[in-house]
């Protein structure tokens, strides 16, 4: 399958150079730089056994391919929409942390949409290299229902450190990773810890288990003994990675707490419920954005 792959991130790298092992991959780039850098070299994956993949790569906008994956940051969503409303009908899978992007897709309503949910873990090293810190899956599913079971399952490589899930309802899946990301990335990086200190660290898994309560309490969490299970094993399965917040904040970039806390603590205030433990985590970051700036 033709495949254009949007954003040349961590996670852009990690999709594209795995998914070049049965598709045609064109990812695209911010910068020509950058995708002369992969053009020429290929993109480096660094883990325990590193290998190199080859992949078409862009800068300009062409977009041609049947399916996009959009693996840009939250905030730079709003710039790319354009884009993505001049466009024939196609396939697009949306791979961000948090919701806010779910609130806009109606915008899109020409295209069969996708809401995808990634459990690995990813450092990008250098315009070219990611490391791939931490194995997990990536679930897809229809945003609106209308989508095929048979084209998510198509997209599966033989590599068993790269498996596409299909699920059926996108909501369960987003919400129980929104939870994961609003325990791990917040602490993760004002701690600058990798994930797994999230359960070894005792004060860390303290703090964690309070933020994950207020966190319950929002989304209406019924099982929370399920939800702190599956946060406890993405933590352990990523524990050496840096989370995509730590990553930003290292890198003097902004993160995506609007998009993770910021919404979570919207939603608490509209019940009445308590959010001292994420409105404090929230300032933390944003303090941290800010002072990175300067
Ligand atoms: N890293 C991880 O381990 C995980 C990340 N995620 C999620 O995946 C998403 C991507 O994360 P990640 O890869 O870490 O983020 P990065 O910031 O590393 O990558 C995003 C890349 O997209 C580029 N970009 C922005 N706009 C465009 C555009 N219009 N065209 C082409 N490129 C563009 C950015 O350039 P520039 O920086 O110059 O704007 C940047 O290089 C996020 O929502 C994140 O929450 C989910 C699970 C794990
Ligand atoms: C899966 C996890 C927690 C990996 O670090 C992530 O989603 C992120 O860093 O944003």
């Amino acid at each position: 399958m033709k495949i254009g792959v949007i954003g040349g991130g961590a996670v852009g790298l990690l999709i594209s150079a795995y998914l070049s092992r049965k598709h045609d991959i064109t990812l695209y780039t911010k910068t020509e730089e950058q995708a002369i850098s992969v053009r020429t070299e290929g993109i480096h994956v660094i883990g325990p056994n590193p290998w190199t993949a080859y992949v078409k790569s862009r800068a300009d906008v062409l977009y041609n391919e049947e399916l996009l994956i959009i693996a840009v940051k939250q905030y730079s969503l709003p710039s790319l929409f354009g884009n993505l409303k001049q466009l024939p009908p196609k396939k697009i899978v949306f791979v961000q942390n948090g919701i806010t992007h779910i609130g806009r897709m109606k915008e899109l309503a020409q295209h069969e949409l996708y809401i995808g949910v990634v459990e690995h873990g990813a450092l990008k090293k250098s315009p070219n290299t990611v490391h791939h810190t931490g194995i997990g899956k990536i679930r897809i599913s229809p945003y609106d229902g209308g989508g095929a079971r048979e084209f998510i399952d198509q997209l599966n490589t033989s590599d068993p450190l790269f498996l596409i899930q299909y699920e059926e309802d996108w909501e369960p899946v987003v919400l129980k990773k929104l939870a994961a990301n609003a325990v791990i990335n917040p602490l993760t990086a004002l701690f600058r810890m990798p994930n797994g200190h999230i359960v070894s660290n005792p004060y860390v898994a303290k703090l964690a288990k309070k933020l994950f309560h207020e966190v319950c309490d929002v989304l209406e969490i019924n099982d929370k003994d399920d939800l702190w299970e599956y946060i406890e094993s993405i933590a352990i399965k990523t524990k050496n990675n840096r989370s995509s917040m730590l990553s930003d904040i290292e890198h003097h970039k902004k993160t995506e707490i609007d998009s993770i806390l910021g919404d979570l603590i919207q939603k608490g205030k509209e019940k009445g419920a308590h959010t001292c433990t994420m409105e404090f985590l929230y300032n933390a970051i944003k303090g941290l954005e800010n002072r990175e700036e300067r």
